[in-house]
């Protein structure tokens, strides 16, 4: 699949949030929607009233990421809602393959998110419950972390699980992703890319998706996957 860009909202000014998307609108393939509780991650951010507000007027499909404790009870309802993808973490839900299940019942892809210190070794027998994994490449709360390198090893292993199964399975970094490090993401396998602070905190916006864009299609059409 080409490389997708999916720029995360935690870094646009939440009181002109519409405007914000608006801005991407013409050069990114998702608008990233970290949903945050204070108990999952130590952060509070947003939740489903704001994911409907933002439905209305995005022209993009939402890739909501929820950092929360109860993904099983909340995640159908995003997906019941209109969100295009919704992604639970591996380390909080309680009934992953129903969940999973029910997200796609309702019409959105399903992803599985874990964070830097959790194994993707195991979760082999979800891959074909999800449409995406998510790797965090920064622990999870926070928008503007630096990078964790030692994640890398783990994207590959990701993508060699995928392959190895030949599923259709999308790749997703989320954490630190900029100029500086896309390409080594790309290079280990990964083929969506949420960038929140390399976006928002760019001068133009959705040149700086462009840029990360060809960036990875570069990287990914040199790499060995
Ligand atoms: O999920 C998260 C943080 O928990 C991310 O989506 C960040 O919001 C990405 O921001 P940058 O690291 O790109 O600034």
């Amino acid at each position: 699949m080409a490389p997708q860009i999916s720029p995360s909202i935690l870094s646009a000014d939440f009181a002109r949030l519409a405007e914000d998307v608006a801005l991407i609108a013409d050069a990114a393939d998702w608008v990233h929607v970290d949903v945050m509780d204070n108990h999952f991650v130590p952060n509070l951010t947003l939740g489903l009233p704001v994911v409907e507000a933002l439905l209305k007027t995005s022209a993009l499909p939402l890739d909501c990421h929820l950092m929360i404790e109860d993904p099983d009870r909340w995640a159908p309802q995003y997906a019941e809602a209109g969100a295009g993808s919704v992604t639970i973490h591996a380390e909080a839900a309680k009934a992953p393959i129903r969940t999973l299940r029910t997200i796609r019942a309702e019409g959105a892809r399903a992803g599985l998110g874990v964070n830097p210190a959790t194994p993707v070794d195991g979760l082999e027998d979800l891959l074909g419950e999800i449409d995406m994994l998510l790797l965090m490449t920064v622990e999870p709360g926070f928008g503007g972390q630096r990078f964790l390198d030692v994640v890398l090893p783990k994207v590959r292993r990701a993508r060699e699980l995928i392959k190895g199964r030949d599923l259709p399975v999308w790749l997703q970094v989320d954490g630190g992703v900029s100029a500086e490090t896309i390409e080594r993401c790309a290079d280990a396998g990964a083929d969506v890319f949420v960038a929140g602070s390399a976006v928002y905190g760019a001068q133009d916006p959705a040149e700086a998706v462009r840029k990360l864009k060809s960036q990875a299609e570069a990287a990914t059409a040199g790499a060995a996957w």
